[in-house]
């Protein structure tokens, strides 16, 4: 079954509510993504992997995603796209604040593109179910830097600039190997395949009960 993204949010707010905390949710989706890129590309120890974070809750997710892969023995750089002040989330600034207790993960702030390492992967969890009106700095750099690098990209949610609600793009968008999103699949996101790669719909423990009233 496909959701609207305003059902996702209603969602996740009442399962929120209901005491299944954000930030829960987004340790789980962070876990589940890492263990389908891992299923995918074996082991990831000593790979360069390049994470882009922007603001909101997407970058979340891919926060989360850092510390697991550390865990896996990856070598793992995050790239904010923004000051550590401007976090928009408590749940996502709760996560980039364990990330600055790891020297195993290296943080970049701000959104320079100046990497030097040749990314294996890139994640991209820059802009997610929030996505509105054309792709802003300095998100736009990121978005082009990663169609110019040719490594295995990994899509958090959605493909960013890609409308997970409608299935139309922006100015620029990514396009992935990989698209994991969450819960249950957004019907804008399967249109297109181009963009996301292979795609996956994954629990993340949000109680069936929080769907009540709304699907
Ligand atoms: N809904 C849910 O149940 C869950 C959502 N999660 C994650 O949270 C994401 C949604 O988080 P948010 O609502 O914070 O939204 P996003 O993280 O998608 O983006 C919001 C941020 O992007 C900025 N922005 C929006 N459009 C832009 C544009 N065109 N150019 C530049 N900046 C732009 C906004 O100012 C805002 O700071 C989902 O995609 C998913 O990855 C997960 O944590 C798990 C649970
Ligand atoms: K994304």
């Amino acid at each position: 079954m496909e959701i609207t993204v305003e059902q996702m949010y209603n969602i996740e707010n009442k399962g929120h509510d209901m005491g299944f905390l954000k930030k829960f949710m987004m340790e789980n989706a962070g876990a589940a993504a890492v263990k389908k890129l891992v299923e995918k590309l074996g082991n990831v120890e000593s790979k360069n992997i390049l994470i882009f974070v922007g603001m909101g809750n997407n970058g979340g997710d891919g926060l989360v995603m850092a510390r697991h892969l550390a865990g896996y023995g990856a070598k793992v750089t995050v790239m904010l796209l923004g000051t550590p002040e401007n976090i928009k989330t408590e749940e996502s600034n709760w996560n980039w604040s364990i990330l600055e207790k790891m020297p195993s993960v290296k943080l970049m702030t701000g959104g320079t593109i100046d990497f030097n390492f040749k990314p294996d992967v890139i994640v991209d969890g820059i802009l997610g179910t929030g996505i509105s009106g054309e792709i802003r700095e300095p998100y736009a750099s990121a978005i082009n830097y990663i169609n110019q690098t040719n490594c295995y990209k990994f899509a958090v949610d959605v493909p960013s600039g890609l409308d997970p609600q409608t299935g139309e793009t922006a100015n620029i968008y990514t396009k992935c190997d990989m698209t994991v999103t969450f819960h249950k699949m957004k019907q804008g996101i399967p249109k297109r395949p181009d963009l996301t790669g292979e795609l996956f719909a994954e629990k993340i423990g949000i109680p069936p009960e929080a769907e009540e009233g709304i699907l």
